[in-house]
């Protein structure tokens, strides 16, 4: 479980999060919800360990840690919005990069990205480009990098906004079956309907006045 206390940031003397209390249960979905500017994104890489808080504590199965910390330990993993896919490396690179540098051999780094690959049906797509993907692809190739490292938490940014609205259910089928498989994720969406079909739980951001 980790359970965040008294996040407050503020940019150029702009309050943006205010004291907020959040805790993210083991093994459920939780969405992340707000208006527009409200801080959302703000709050995704702060728990990534990407931004840093003005204020707040972190605190990890009862024990206090950095956001950096549980990434840099590939507790927490990200899929970011528009993917971040390194776009001078194969599919199978991108998924491996992580997992060998930090000292997994390259056989079994590749041997368990294929078969990231395979459960995402992207198996066809191991020495692909990104540049030759289709969004869908990207996401799920963005996926399967964040899952390489085996994260605890798995947290995703607006992951529907940068597809095709049609691909939207094939995402949710996605994030549950993420879910019956125990997994804990953390979802910063503006689509309500997206997280009423995958969340477990929803928080909301407020706009700090
Ligand atoms: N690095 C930054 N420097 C200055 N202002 C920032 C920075 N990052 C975010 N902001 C501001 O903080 C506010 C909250 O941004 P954030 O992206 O977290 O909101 P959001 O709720 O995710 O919005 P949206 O739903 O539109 O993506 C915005 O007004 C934004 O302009």
């Amino acid at each position: 479980m980790l359970t965040l206390k008294g996040i407050t940031k503020t940019f150029n003397d702009r309050a943006i999060l205010n004291q907020v209390d959040l805790t993210i249960k083991d093994h459920e979905t939780l969405a992340i919800v707000g208006p527009s500017g409200a801080g959302k994104t703000t709050l995704l890489r702060i728990i990534s360990g990407l931004t840093k808080p003005d204020a707040g504590t972190f605190i990890w199965n009862d024990q206090p840690v950095t956001p950096v910390k549980l990434r840099q330990d590939g507790i927490i993993g990200v899929v970011f919005q528009n993917f971040e896919l390194f776009p001078n490396l194969s599919v199978l690179r991108n998924i491996t990069l992580a997992p060998t540098l930090q000292g997994t051999p390259e056989d079994e780094a590749k041997a368990a990205a294929m078969e990231l690959l395979a459960q995402l049906d992207l198996a066809d797509q191991a020495d692909a480009y990104p540049f030759s993907l289709s969004g869908g692809q990207k996401q799920r190739v963005a996926i399967a990098r964040a899952l390489a490292l085996k994260p605890e938490i798995l947290l995703y940014d607006e992951p529907t906004s940068a597809l095709d609205p049609s691909l939207r259910d094939s995402v949710a089928d996605l994030v549950n079956q993420f879910k019956r498989a125990g997994m804990t994720q953390v979802i910063v969406t503006h689509d309500m309907d997206f997280a009423q079909a995958v969340a477990d739980t929803t928080f909301k951001v407020e706009k700090v006045q």
